[in-house]
């Protein structure tokens, strides 16, 4: 199962410590999401959560900031509806970076993957305070009609479930025929973080 652990601004942990402790469980592929941070804000946190990155072996991937992504020579983006369209990062990156893309449904899916997209984020699969405007809850169904969609179409790209999923659901989500799941609350909320994201990885 493949783990990304997305961070989430809190009052408890500064971004670099919850990826810290995210890596530190185990989890070898970290976002760095910092919604309504300044583009100077978000840069200089992208250095040290790299650096970080760097000694665990992880992948590091940026939210939104393509840009950013190729000055520092991070592992890749992700991008969603309101951010630059994939097959534009594509030109501007390159093949030798990570593009990531939101989809809620199999023509997102399809037109990511038609733009050169590596993987899909896919959801949400439930109602999460994490991100605001959230597209329709997908739940297992909807994971199970776009995986089928997709095998259809002949489409061969990673799915990573994402949206208030927590570690009971983990077994069910990947039965639906997805690679994996992108978490950000279910650790950030729990009593050791760390540790909550060994279970996780612990989970066949
Ligand atoms: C793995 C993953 N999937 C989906 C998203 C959401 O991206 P986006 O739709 O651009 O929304 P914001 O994260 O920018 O609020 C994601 N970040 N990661
Ligand atoms: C970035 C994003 N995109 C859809 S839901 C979400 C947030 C996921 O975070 P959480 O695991 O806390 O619900
Ligand atoms: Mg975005």
């Amino acid at each position: 199962m493949e783990l990304q652990f997305i961070t989430h601004f809190t009052e408890k942990y500064s971004y670099y410590d919850s990826a810290r402790m995210a890596l530190e469980g185990g989890c070898r592929w970290i976002q760095l999401r910092m919604k309504d941070a300044s583009p100077e804000e978000v840069e200089q946190e992208a250095l040290r959560v790299q650096a970080l990155c760097r000694t665990y072996h992880a992948t590091f991937i940026i939210d939104d900031h393509v840009e950013l992504v190729k000055k520092l020579h991070a592992d890749g983006v992700h991008l969603g509806k309101h951010d630059m369209p994939v097959a534009e990062a594509r030109r501007l990156l390159g093949n030798g970076f990570i593009i990531g893309g939101t989809a809620n449904t199999f023509d997102d899916v399809k037109m990511h993957y038609e733009a050169g997209a590596d993987y899909i984020g896919c959801g949400p699969f439930r109602f999460t305070t994490t991100k605001k405007n959230l597209s329709p809850i997908l739940g297992l169904e909807g994971y199970r009609r776009i995986v089928s969609q997709m095998k259809e179409a002949g489409i061969n790209l990673p799915i990573v479930a994402i949206g208030g999923i927590t570690r009971e659901d983990i077994p069910a989500i990947l039965q639906t025929g997805v690679t994996g799941v992108a978490l950000s609350g279910t650790i950030l909320r729990a009593d050791n973080p760390t540790e909550e994201t060994r279970r996780i990885l612990a989970i066949k």
